[in-house]
């Protein structure tokens, strides 16, 4: 887990990433690697976080290092009901390795029902626990479909990634 002294560096990167998974009764939904109480979960090899996969190929895009897909194929058993918190971590471990830290986090959660306003505070805290970056450099915003995509839940996320301390110049 990354806790590093957040600095007032520059960013110096930027990434996007997204994903969605089908809605389905029994399904277990998690948020942010927060179980979100709903009668309906996504459909995924692993447990279909789409906040914390939509974060970790945002995190890769920055640095152009892939996706999460080829990291962790939905074609191997061994990935089946991963944590996606597993996920991050290895992303962010990648991170380290390429001398940056994640300083910012903006994310949109597209989700007819329910509603998550009540969850925010928490996923926000526990996404803060999983990246060690303070809960008010983490923006959420919740959306509905407006009944147009009302089967299914998904993540859009934008993260801002800064050089670690001590970086020599060409060590990025
Ligand atoms: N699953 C959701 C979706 C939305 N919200 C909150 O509802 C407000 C309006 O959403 P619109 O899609 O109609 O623009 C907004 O304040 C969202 O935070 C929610 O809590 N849960
Ligand atoms: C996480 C992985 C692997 O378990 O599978 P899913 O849970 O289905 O999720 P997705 O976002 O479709 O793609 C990444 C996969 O490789």
């Amino acid at each position: 887990m990354e806790k590093p002294p957040l600095s007032l560096t520059p960013l110096t990167r930027i990434g996007y990433g997204e994903d969605a998974h089908r809605l389905a009764e029994g399904r277990e939904l998690w948020l942010g690697g927060v179980q979100i109480e709903s009668p309906r979960g996504a459909i995924a090899h692993s447990d279909g976080d789409v906040l914390l996969h939509a974060l970790s190929d945002a995190l890769l895009s920055a640095l152009a290092l892939g996706d999460i897909g080829t990291l962790f194929p939905d074609t191997d058993p061994a990935w089946k009901g991963l944590s996606s918190r597993v996920i991050l971590e290895a992303t962010l471990e990648r991170v380290r390795k390429h001398n940056h830290r994640l300083r910012q986090v903006s994310a949109v959660i597209t989700l007819d029902t329910p509603k998550l306003g009540p969850f925010r505070a928490q996923v926000q805290a526990h996404l803060a626990l999983l990246t060690g970056l303070p809960a008010d450099r983490i923006g959420l915003t919740f959306k509905t479909s407006e009944g147009l995509a009302p089967d299914h839940v998904q993540c859009r996320a934008m993260v801002g990634l800064g050089l670690a301390e001590n970086t020599q110049p060409g060590q990025s």
